[in-house]
C-alpha cells in the first residue's frame, strides 16, 4: 500500500520492526492469492475516481441532503458496477462482499440500496421458481426496479407467525388482496422502502379457500415507475431518525385491499393454484425463512470486516499518539506500549481473523446444504440454522463490543465521528437486533443443542459440531485441563456439554414437579442461552485454531509464528475470560489460571512489533477506512484539523445568533 503523503516517523519504525510477510497474511485472511488480487483490482477500478467525493461530509447536512446524497452516489456506484465491475467479475458476483466492501468508500452511514442488493433480490433468487426468476431477476439487478424487504411490523419483528399483513387470494380476478387490518400491521423497518424502493418482498399472512396458511412471500409493487407516486391502496413513508442507519430511508408500509397477480406470490416452496388450491412444500415447513438464514451467514463475514476497520483505525492511532510518562522527564511513550492498550487492541485483531475464517467455513457449510437441498435432502437444514442463528449472534455482539473497546482506546478524538468509530459502531450495534435478535437465536440454538442431547443420550452418533456430546456420555467426572490449544478447545466442549446437560436437567426436574413442557423450556431460558453460547464459543474456538493450522501448512515461518500467536491469545483470552467455567467443568487449577495470565501477558509482548503490520495486513484502503484516526500514513493531527475547515461553523468568523440572541442577553439588565 503507497501513500501519496509522508508516513508518520512512528508509523514509519513500527512498519520496520514487522518481521512476517504483509501480502501472505492478506492472501490468508482473502481465501487465497486469486482471491486478493481479484479484490484489489475491483477496488481499483471502483474508487478511481475518488470514491465518496463530498465537498462537505454528510454528518453536516440535513436530513433531506443527506438522502438526496446518498442516493446520487448510490447511483454513481451502481453506475461503476454496472458498467466496469461485473466486466471483471462477472454478474454473479453482484452483491458479493467484495462490493459491498468497496461500497463503504462511497458511504459513511448506508447505502439505501443495501436492501435491494442484500434482501430483495437474494429473495427472488432463493424463494422464486425459474419462471419467476426469469420475470423479475434480470430488471432487478439492472436496477429496472429497485426492491426492499418488508417483514417486520409495528408490532412483531422476532415473533413472524405472528405478522398480521394479510393476503388474501380472489379466484374470480386471480388476485391476491392485501391488507393491513391493524396499526400494527404496518410494515416498519424495511431499509430502502421510505423514500427509494418502488418493489419490495411483503411477508404476510397467506389465505385461501377460507383458510390460513402462515406466512408467505410476495413480490409487490408500491410505486408507480415513472413518476414515483405510491400506487393507490399504498401507504408508505419513512420512520425518522435513528442512532445509525440514516441514510437507509428505513420506512413503514401499509395496504389499503390492494390487489397483486397471483404469479407475485414467490411460489419455488408452495403455491396457490388459479382456482385457490394451496399445494404445500413438501421438504420442509420453514424454507420461507431462507432469505433470513442466508443473510445471517452473510454477516459473520460483516462483523469480522467492520472489526478489522475499527481495530486499523485504533491500532495505528495508537502507534501515533503519545502520552504520559512511564519515568519522570522520559520521553513519552507511544500509547500501544501500554500492556493494557495492547490488552484492548490484540483480541480485537485475533477476533477480526477468527470471525473471518469461520465465516467462510460456515458459507461452505452453506453451499453444502443448499446443494443438499437442491437433491431434496433437508436433513442438515436445522443444523445449519442452529450455527448460523448462533454464529450471527455472538458474531456481531463480540464485534459490537470490539469496536466500541477501539473507540475507547483512541481516548476523546475516537468521539469524532471523522474518526469513522461512531459510525461503524451504530452500524455493527444494528446488526446485533436485525435478521434475529440475539437472545432469539441463541435460543434457537438451544432448541437444536437440547434434541442433540438427548439423542447422545439415547446411544446415537450426532452431527460434527455438536460430536462432543457423545464424547461427555463415554468419559466420567470433570475434563482433565490440559494447557495445549486442543486441550483448551476439548474443555470449552466440556464446558457446553456440562451447560446444556443442566439445562436439560433443569427442564425435566421443572416437568417432574408438575410444570407444563413450556413452563420449564421458559424458566430455564437464562440457562439455555448461556449454553447456546458456550456451545457457540467451542465452535469458534475449533473452527479459527483448525483453519489457522490448516491455512499455515505452507507458509513462511514468520507468518506461521505471528499466526500461532494470535491464535493462541484467543484461546488464553477466552480460558481467563471463563476461568469460572473452567472451574466448574474441569480440573483447571489455580496455579493453571497463573501460568494462563503469564502466559497471555508474554503473547502481547510478543505480538506488539508485529501490531502495525498485523492491522496493514487487513489491507483496508484509505477511502474504505475513511477515518482521520487511522489512514495509512498517520497523519492523524493534520486530519483533524483539515477536518475542522470543512465544519461549515467555521465558515464565517462571527455566527449570527451572536447578534440575535447573545447580544441582547448580554444587554439586558438583571
Ligand atoms: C444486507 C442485509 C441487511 C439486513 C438488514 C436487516 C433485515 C431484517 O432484519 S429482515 C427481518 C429479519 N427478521 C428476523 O430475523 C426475525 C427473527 N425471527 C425468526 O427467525 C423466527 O420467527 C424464529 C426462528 C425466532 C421463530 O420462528 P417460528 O416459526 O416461531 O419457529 P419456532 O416455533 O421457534 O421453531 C419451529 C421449528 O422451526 C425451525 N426453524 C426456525 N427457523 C428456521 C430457519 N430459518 N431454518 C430452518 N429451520 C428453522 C426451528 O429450529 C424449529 O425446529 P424444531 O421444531 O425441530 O425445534
Ligand atoms: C437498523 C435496522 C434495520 C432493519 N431492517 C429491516 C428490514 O429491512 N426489513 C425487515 O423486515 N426488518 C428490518 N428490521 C427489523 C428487525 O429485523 C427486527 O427489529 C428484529 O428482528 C427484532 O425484532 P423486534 O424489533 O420485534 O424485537 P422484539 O422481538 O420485540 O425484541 C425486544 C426484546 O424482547 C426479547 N424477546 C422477544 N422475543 C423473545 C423470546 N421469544 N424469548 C426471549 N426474549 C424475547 C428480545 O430478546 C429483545 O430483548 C431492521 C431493524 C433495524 C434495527
Amino acid at each position: 500500500m503507497t501513500s501519496k503523503n509522508k508516513i508518520n516517523e512512528d508509523l514509519a519504525n513500527e512498519r520496520r520492526k514487522c518481521n512476517f510477510n504483509i501480502e501472505e497474511v492478506t492472501y490468508i485472511l482473502d481465501g487465497g492469492k486469486e482471491k486478493t488480487l481479484q479484490r484489489k483490482k475491483i477496488e481499483d477500478v471502483a474508487l478511481n475516481g475518488g470514491a465518496s467525493v463530498d465537498d462537505i461530509p454528510e454528518e453536516y447536512l440535513s436530513a433531506r441532503e443527506r438522502y438526496e446524497n446518498a442516493i446520487r452516489k448510490s447511483c454513481i456506484y451502481t453506475n461503476i458496477v454496472k458498467n466496469e465491475v461485473l466486466e471483471i467479475t462477472g454478474i454473479e458476483n453482484y452483491g458479493s462482499p467484495v462490493l459491498r466492501r468497496t461500497g463503504d468508500a462511497f458511504f459513511k452511514d448506508i447505502s439505501p440500496f443495501m436492501l435491494h442488493l442484500g434482501m430483495f433480490v437474494p429473495s427472488i433468487i432463493g424463494q422464486c421458481t425459474a419462471e419467476q426468476q426469469a420475470t423479475w431477476l434480470p430488471r432487478a439487478l439492472d436496477m429496472k426496479i429497485i426492491g426492499a424487504y418488508a417483514q417486520t411490523e409495528l408490532g412483531h419483528g422476532t415473533f413472524i407467525r405472528g405478522l398480521e399483513t394479510t393476503a388474501t387470494y380472489d379466484p374470480e380476478t386471480e388476485e391476491f388482496v392485501l391488507h393491513s387490518p391493524t396499526i400494527t400491521s404496518y410494515k416498519w423497518w424495511a431499509g430502502g422502502l421510505g423514500r427509494t424502493a418502488n418493489h419490495c418482498t411483503v411477508v404476510a399472512q397467506l389465505y385461501t379457500q377460507g383458510k390460513c396458511h402462515g406466512t408467505h412471500l410476495f413480490i409487490v409493487q408500491i410505486r408507480d415507475l415513472e413518476t414515483h407516486m405510491p400506487l393507490p391502496g399504498v401507504k408508505v413513508g419513512e420512520i425518522g431518525p435513528r442512532m445509525g442507519f440514516n441514510t437507509a430511508d428505513n420506512g413503514f408500509l401499509g395496504f389499503n385491499n390492494y390487489r397483486i397477480p397471483r404469479m407475485n406470490m414467490m411460489m419455488k416452496n408452495a403455491q396457490v393454484l388459479k382456482d385457490g388450491t394451496y399445494v404445500k412444500a413438501a421438504r420442509h415447513g420453514k424454507l420461507t425463512y431462507g432469505t433470513m438464514v442466508f443473510v445471517r451467514v452473510t454477516l459473520v463475514g460483516e462483523a469480522s470486516f467492520n472489526l478489522a476497520k475499527a481495530v486499523t483505525i485504533a491500532v495505528r492511532y495508537s502507534a501515533v499518539r503519545r502520552q504520559s510518562e512511564l519515568r519522570p522527564g522520559s520521553i513519552e511513550p507511544q500509547i500501544l506500549d501500554y500492556p493494557t492498550q495492547q490488552h484492548k487492541l490484540f483480541i480485537c485483531i485475533a477476533t477480526a481473523h477468527a470471525f473471518q475464517l469461520t465465516a467462510s467455513w460456515l458459507w461452505n457449510t452453506f453451499t453444502a446444504v443448499q446443494a443438499e437441498m437442491k437433491k431434496g435432502n433437508v436433513d442438515t437444514l436445522p443444523e445449519l440454522h442452529a450455527l448460523s442463528s448462533c454464529l450471527k449472534a455472538l458474531s456481531t455482539s463480540d464485534a459490537t463490543a470490539y469496536i466500541e473497546q477501539c473507540r475507547f482506546a483512541c481516548g476523546g478524538h475516537g468521539y469524532m465521528l471523522s474518526s469513522n468509530l461512531p459510525f461503524l459502531y451504530a452500524f455493527v450495534v444494528a446488526t446485533r437486533t436485525y435478521e434475529g435478535d440475539y437472545t432469539v437465536l441463541l435460543l434457537q440454538t438451544a432448541r437444536f443443542l437440547v434434541k442433540a442431547w438427548e439423542q447422545a443420550e439415547s446411544g446415537k452418533v450426532v452431527t460434527p459440531t455438536v460430536a462432543y456430546l457423545n464424547r461427555h456420555f463415554t468419559t466420567n467426572g470433570k475434563m482433565i485441563w490440559d494447557n495445549s490449544p486442543e486441550g483448551i478447545i476439548r474443555v470449552f466442549q466440556s464446558v457446553a456439554a456440562g451447560k446444556i446437560s443442566l439445562c436439560v436437567r433443569s427442564i425435566r426436574n421443572r416437568i417432574t414437579s408438575g410444570m407444563d413442557h413450556e413452563d420449564a423450556w421458559l424458566m430455564t431460558t437464562v440457562q439455555l442461552v448461556n449454553a447456546a453460547e458456550a456451545h457457540c464459543r467451542s465452535v469458534i474456538l475449533h473452527t479459527y485454531w483448525n483453519e489457522i493450522v490448516r491455512l499455515t501448512k505452507h507458509s513462511s515461518d514468520n507468518v506461521k509464528t505471528v499466526l500461532n500467536q494470535l491464535v493462541m491469545l484467543y484461546l488464553t483470552y477466552w480460558a481467563l475470560e471463563r476461568t469460572g467455567d473452567l472451574l466448574r467443568y474441569s480440573t483447571i487449577s489455580e496455579n493453571d489460571i497463573d501460568l494462563l495470565q503469564r502466559q497471555y501477558e508474554e503473547l502481547l509482548v510478543k505480538i506488539r512489533p508485529n501490531a502495525v503490520g498485523l492491522v496493514d495486513a487487513f489491507d483496508i484502503r484509505d477511502e474504505i477506512l475513511q477515518s482521520t484516526l487511522g489512514s495509512y500514513d498517520g497523519r492523524v493531527y493534520e486530519r483533524l484539523m483539515e477536518e475542522v475547515q470543512k465544519n461549515p461553523l467555521n465558515k464565517e468568523p462571527v455566527d449570527p445568533s451572536f447578534h440575535k440572541y447573545l447580544k441582547p442577553l448580554m444587554k439586558s439588565k438583571i
